[in-house]
């Protein structure tokens, strides 16, 4: 094994303030948030992107910052999940990894990311250790003789929890916590605490507490030990609603309370997918094109929607910044109208039950007409976040979808880095959403891009039909046009439906 250096600090003591119930505000099955489905334009008074701090305008960095890290959870489940959540308020914690394919560098970088999500989810990470194996334990991750090991790292740093790398069994957590005597996590369960703390929409929030369930679902034998021993109260007493049925083990009684959750909640996503839907068919209705900006998490999706729109989105260095998709509605130099939307990042090993939870969401990126997908070229591993994107990209079906390449952090990145990137991906455009660098050419390369009016159509039109005159303006794309004593006399390319509006003026 190898130890990353320790980062210092002191002993943990345990808050039994921790172990308070969740507050009733966190309930959220009735909040809606109908700003962040709404694709309508920009704001008139919406500032000058240019006046704003580089990164955009930061609208919601307070109030992320004011959120507890405690996930929404509905009451019917409190005495199940309250301890689970409760337990992954991480403090101080130790990573384990098990190192199987790869350099010695994919093994460090895999340990810095995961320091990065650990810490995003207010962890204070203590030390990294890693073991190569040819494949995790069967029984405890690691080797059973590291696990001793692991033992005394943990007592001699004083940390609560241990967060694995990968998505461990309910038996290897289980396994682990008896012999290591602290919470262990795997970074599932991690990601999930993150999304959990950055969901900002009611549909953010449900399809975070479905992926969650699920996850506790299948794990639900390893953690039992764990409620029973503390729980207490009245998840013990069999107490919430359903009770406990004549006969029925607690284990029983919790997956069932789980299943009606899961139904509820899907129930809800469904409601909340019919908004989007009614707002997806109105803007195919107009045919206006839609772009999706992806790509790995943190790598300057948000940042980029902001220059290129004055959106004001979330900017944040931390993984899972997004979750909850905006659209923002911007121009052609030609004055075309297309949409833009900013997406949740993905990530290496993406956990499937988040996949699966946000399908809804993620099915817009299927259905874009381009995609605009960021890549960090300062990142250590830009072509690593390019393989998992695009692993992501086929599980979601958006695989066929064209795409552009965009290498952001120009500023950052070195001028070597970026002609390999270059010479791998000619047809990319190297920006910063910083400077602003690149960011005319960007939108060159969208616009041109950009599905095209089908239909080619010759036509005088009288100046009283100044309203067709538009919509070629925002749909269509003029080859000339000319002012004349009887009207505007033009060729244009336009959609079936407008072609159709303009056939009595044809010429
Ligand atoms: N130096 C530099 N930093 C950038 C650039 N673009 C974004 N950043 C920084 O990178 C961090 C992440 O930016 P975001 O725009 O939040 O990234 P994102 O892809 O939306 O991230 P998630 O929503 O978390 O997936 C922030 O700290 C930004 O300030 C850039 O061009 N140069
Ligand atoms: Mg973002």
């Amino acid at each position: 094994m190898t130890a990353l250096p320790h980062s210092g600090g002191s002993r943990f003591e345990p808050d039994l303030d921790d172990l308070r119930p969740l507050d009733a505000d966190d309930d959220v099955s009735d909040e809606r948030d109908d700003d962040l489905l709404d694709p309508d334009g920009p704001d008139p008074d919406a500032p000058d992107p240019d006046a704003l701090d580089p990164d955009g305008d930061q609208l919601d960095l307070e109030a992320r910052h004011s959120l507890r890290r405690v996930a929404g959870l509905s009451t019917e489940l409190s005495d199940v999940t309250e301890v689970e959540y409760r337990q992954l308020r991480l403090e101080r914690v130790v990573l384990v990894s098990v190192w199987t394919t790869g350099s010695e560098v994919d093994a460090d970088n895999a340990m810095a990311e995961l320091k990065l999500l650990a810490e995003t989810a207010g962890s204070h990470v203590l030390e990294g250790l890693v073991q190569r194996r040819p494949r995790p334990d069967a029984a405890t991750y690691i080797g059973r003789g590291k696990v001793d090991e692991l033992r005394e790292v943990v007592v001699a740093t004083g940390a609560d929890t241990v967060i694995c790398d990968g998505e461990l069994t309910a038996a290897q957590l289980r396994n682990l916590e008896d012999r290591v005597k602290v919470k262990v996590i795997d970074r599932t369960a991690l990601i999930l605490d993150i999304f959990a703390s950055h969901a900002k929409s009611a549909e953010g929030k449900a399809q975070v507490e479905l992926a969650q369930l699920q996850y506790l679902k299948q794990r639900l034998r390893g953690w039992g030990g764990n409620l029973s021993r503390q729980a207490g109260g009245r998840a013990a007493a069999g107490g919430g609603i359903g009770g406990r049925g004549p006969g029925e083990t607690k284990l029983e009684t919790d997956r069932r309370r789980i299943n009606t959750r899961i139904a509820q909640l899907r129930a809800r996503l469904r409601d909340l997918d019919s908004t989007r839907t009614t707002k997806r068919a109105e803007r195919v209705r107009n045919q206006v094109p839609s772009v999706a900006i992806v790509g790995y998490t943190n790598a300057g999706k948000s940042s980029l929607l902001n220059r290129l729109t004055s959106a004001g989105v979330l900017v944040e260095d931390a993984l899972f910044a997004t979750l909850d998709p905006t659209t923002r509605r911007t121009e052609t130099a030609d004055s075309r109208v297309y949409t833009l939307t900013d997406t949740v990042g993905f990530v290496r090993h993406l956990p499937h039950d988040l996949v699966e939870a946000f399908a809804s969401t993620l099915e817009e990126t299927a259905r874009a007409d381009l995609l605009v997908h960021v890549v960090d070229a300062a990142d250590p591993d830009p072509e690593g976040q390019i393989t998992a994107v695009r692993k992501v990209l086929a599980d979601i079906g958006a695989a066929s979808v064209p795409e552009l390449m965009v290498f952001n952090k120009a500023d950052l990145a070195s001028g070597e880095t970026l002609t390999v990137l270059r010479t791998h991906h000619p047809d990319s455009v190297v920006v910063s959403a910083r400077t602003g660098q690149g960011t005319d050419e960007l939108r060159r390369q969208v616009e041109q891009r950009l599905p095209r009016p089908e239909v080619e159509v010759r036509a005088l039109v009288p100046y009283a039909r100044g309203d067709l005159i538009d919509r070629i303006h925002t749909s269509g794309e003029f080859i000339t046009s000319e002012h004349t004593a009887e009207g505007t006399r033009l060729v244009a390319r336009v959609h079936a439906d407008l072609a159709a509006d303009l056939e009595r003026y044809a010429v």
